[in-house]
């Protein structure tokens, strides 16, 4: 596994020295197939960590491994200094491909306030009896503001956009302001311009409010200049470092086991050429 902490450019350490989530040589086994092991990772508060990889390697299994929602076959999660829990208060998520249809008539300051009650990680039950205090409503419209909707936050969902819906999936997250921001795919289906600007209110958050955020991406290039370190999974294993000290010919190849060609376009963009698909080039080795 290549990691970071036995690079020799090191990371610029965060203010806090407390890691806010440590993983320890930990391995998850699905459905009888080992889908990573030996995996180390620590994550500072405010730190924004990008978790990239091919279709099938393991990143949501990871970022569900960190919330407690699937057991581990070996190591240890600790976060924020206890094992691994599931409805950790101080996690907000934002689970993978999460929509509205067009015909969902409820208003999106309704689906943020669902954060608060109770129902927040899985789709919205439906709405809770709750009284409107000043400083819930207070909390909801800080939520609202910070990713910047308010202007459609009194719409019915479904007419809102993939990028304004999702704006405010993110809000519903943060509205019990989180110490930790868990969101998995939030850029998938976006056009480049919106990612980016999600990508960037996910940033002003993280910065904000000290929250960790880990990030599940299949691009890294909308969101290179908003992340602190990216988390690569391939072939069963891990790197860990800034964008260009994984994303490179050298680290993926290594990581893969296979040669792999990493090349910068002259718009900035990072092109992986030669990547295998994950389902064939390691999840075929079964466990006996
Ligand atoms: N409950 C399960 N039982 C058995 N296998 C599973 C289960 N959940 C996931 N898997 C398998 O584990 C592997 C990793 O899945 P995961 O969803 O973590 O991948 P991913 O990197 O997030 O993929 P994608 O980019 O396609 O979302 C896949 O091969 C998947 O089929």
């Amino acid at each position: 596994m290549v990691n970071t902490s036995s690079s020799p450019s090191p990371v610029p350490t965060p203010v806090s020295l407390t890691p806010i989530i440590q993983v320890e040589d930990a391995a998850v086994v699905l459905g009888g197939r080992m889908i990573w092991q030996q995996v180390n990772l620590s994550v500072q508060p405010g730190e924004f960590l990008a978790i990239l990889g091919p279709n099938g390697a393991g990143k949501s299994t990871l970022l569900k491994a960190m919330l407690g929602l699937l057991p581990l076959a070996a190591g240890n999660i600790i976060v924020l200094g206890h094992p691994a829990q599931r409805g950790h208060v101080a996690i907000g998520y934002v689970p993978q491909r999460r929509h509205f249809e067009a015909d969902v008539r409820v208003r999106g300051r309704s689906i943020v306030r669902l954060g608060l009650d109770g129902a927040h990680w899985g789709l919205p039950l439906p709405l809770l009896q709750r009284r409107k205090t000043r400083e819930t409503e207070a909390c909801v419209q800080e939520a609202i503001d910070r990713v910047g909707a308010s202007t459609y936050a009194d719409r019915p969902i479904g007419e809102l956009s993939g990028g304004e819906q999702q704006r405010l999936l993110i809000a519903q997250a943060l509205v019990k302001r989180p110490r930790i921001l868990a969101l998995d795919e939030p850029l998938d289906s976006l056009d480049l311009r919106n990612q980016q600007g999600v990508a960037g209110v996910i940033r002003q958050v993280s910065r904000e409010t000290e929250a960790a955020v880990l990030l599940v991406a299949h691009d890294v290039n909308p969101i290179l200049s908003a992340v602190d370190r990216v988390v690569y999974v391939a072939h069963g294993q891990i790197a860990v470092g800034r964008p260009e000290e994984v994303i490179t010919t050298e680290t993926l190849s290594r990581l893969y086991n296979t040669p792999i060609e990493v090349l910068h376009a002259s718009d900035g963009r990072i092109v992986v050429v030669g990547q295998p698909e994950e389902e064939a080039s390691y999840h075929a080795h079964r466990l006996r």
